[in-house]
């Protein structure tokens, strides 16, 4: 303790209401020490917005708070209950190398989660060692901070830090631990945990809790519960349709992974797309292509399903009429999504209102991409700047005709073709987490000890709608390889 900030405030305000729910929801543990926490990324803008202060962030005791070590006053560490539908077959979960250390109040008066997440093993660990490894926690920080610039709701990344001690997977690696802040970590399996393991009275405590912190300010008509369901619905259709405009896949779209908040979380196997194909896995256990990108608005219908089952005791006392409400609610989900989609498919098309024929001019294009392997994210890009000679099937004939339709509607607009063109910068991306690059910046980081790769890569991924001259360099998707690309589950 020799730092002379070493008693510096850092700001934090924590407070707990999730331990005022009951105890089957959560274990109240103690973080396990770690021999030598030292500060690898610490993400300073947000730290800024939370109302904390960089250089306390930055003392050993600072760090220490990163790592486990010390807690600040007001926290008090646990360890969340949930289940949860993994690839379909319903496993008790809970957090097994996480713990919510508390809740902040920003200055701006909301309450986020703090979890570190590779603390350490807890009750919920089953035969796991409750670690992470510096590599996939740098990896969670870049994409998650990737996402928001994109103006994707999800989880966010405030500091990763290593432990100094080794983890085993198939090898050696360095231990580490992420700094996440959440709305919350209330997941569609908490629900389905509290309908298994506990009583009505424990459902609706957890139903009330969610409603009060999430959708306090939304409409509870005459049925609560059933206006969560739906509330929930509505996020979740949003949320979804974003990450099928930005071509980003998830990977482990299990009902443990899914927020009520609306909020993407778990950023183990997920990947953006480069060639526009909705068949497209990365994730190597994914065998079945469940999670496709393509499959995904579907899978998230069956995640609500099952938060509706969880549900059904208190939405009507009679299970028929309970079960009418939910099948109700969940035909919502795609209408919900879908018009968010199209009409961001229309933003990214320069298109400012409906018109009936703009589902044909997309699915036409969309075909024509899936056809010629054109890179998703790079054909918007071509199309908002006028490259056509950057498209993939800038050539055909068929291409040609259905620029020409694009044309011709755009003309039919009272808006001007500026405005076309800034809707369209606005709407399409000019980077995206690349896999090759977030490769090169982890091996930098993890193998070579050098965070300048993934500083970088972060500054330009932090404003993907910039469009700047610097970007282009991060644009191009990897060079084709005989192997495809995969992703693992977070070690
Ligand atoms: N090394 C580990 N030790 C103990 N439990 C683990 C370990 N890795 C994963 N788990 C647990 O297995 C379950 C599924 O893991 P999954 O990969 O979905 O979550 P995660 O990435 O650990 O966490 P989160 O969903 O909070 O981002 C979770 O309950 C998780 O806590
Ligand atoms: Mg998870």
């Amino acid at each position: 303790m020799t730092d002379q900030n070493t008693n510096i405030d850092a700001g934090w305000k924590f407070d707990h209401s999730y331990a005022s729910l009951p105890e089957l929801f959560y274990s109240k543990i103690n973080p396990n020490p770690v021999p030598a926490p030292d500060l690898v990324i610490l993400n300073t803008s947000l730290a800024a917005s939370l109302g904390l202060k960089t250089e306390a962030l930055k003392s050993e005791r600072g760090v220490a708070v990163f790592a486990g070590n010390e807690m600040p006053a007001g926290a008090l560490p646990l360890a969340q209950a949930y289940a949860g539908h993994q690839f379909a077959y319903f496993t008790m979960l809970g957090d097994g190398r996480a713990l919510l250390i508390g809740e902040h109040l920003t200055p701006a008066g909301e309450r986020v989660d703090i979890q570190l997440k590779g603390s350490g093993r807890t009750p919920y660990s089953r035969g796991g060692d409750g670690k992470a490894s510096l590599g996939p926690m740098l990896r969670e920080y870049m994409i998650s901070e990737a996402m928001h610039g994109l103006g994707i709701p999800t989880t966010r990344s405030l500091a990763v830090v290593t432990t100094g001690q080794s983890i085993y997977r198939e090898m050696e690696l360095p231990g580490a631990i992420l700094t996440r802040v959440a709305a919350s970590h209330i997941r569609v399996g908490t629900f389905q945990y509290a309908a298994q393991q506990g009583s009505v009275e424990d459902l609706r405590a957890l139903a009330d809790y969610t409603w009060n912190r999430h959708y306090a300010e939304a409409d509870p008509g005459d049925n609560r519960y059933l206006a969560l369901l739906k509330e929930v619905i509505k996020r979740q259709g949003e949320l979804i349709a974003k990450w099928q405009l930005a071509g980003f896949i998830h990977g482990v779209m299990n009902t443990d992974n899914m927020t009520l908040s609306g909020e993407t979380i778990d950023y183990g196997p997920c990947a953006f797309m480069d060639a526009y194909n909705p068949a497209t896995v990365f994730s190597s256990i994914d065998r079945e292509g469940r999670y496709a990108y393509g499959n995904q608005p579907n899978i998230a219908a069956w995640n609500l399903a099952r938060l509706a089952e969880a549900l059904l005791p208190l939405l009507h006392e009679e299970e028929e009429k309970a079960v009418e409400l939910a099948e109700d609610a969940i035909q919502g989900f795609i209408d919900v999504f879908y018009s968010h989609w199209l009409n961001g498919m229309r933003a990214k098309l320069g298109l400012f209102h409906p018109e009936p024929e703009d589902e044909g001019l997309i699915k036409t294009l969309l075909d024509l991409m899936t056809e010629h392997h054109a890179d998703y994210t790079n054909t918007f890009k071509a199309l908002t700047f006028g490259k056509l000679e950057d498209v993939a099937m800038s050539g055909r004939d068929d291409f040609r005709q259905w620029h020409g339709h694009w044309q011709e509607r755009l003309g039919r607009q009272t808006k001007s073709a500026e405005d076309a063109h800034q809707l369209m910068r606005a709407s399409n991306p000019a980077v995206i987490p690349r896999n090759h690059r977030v490769e090169a910046a982890l091996e930098a980081a993890v193998e070579r000890g050098d965070l300048s790769v993934l500083e970088k890569l972060l500054t330009v991924l932090r404003n993907p709608y910039a469009h700047t001259v610097e970007q282009d360099e991060y644009a191009a998707p990897a060079e084709p390889t005989t192997y495809p690309y995969r992703t693992f589950c977070g070690t």
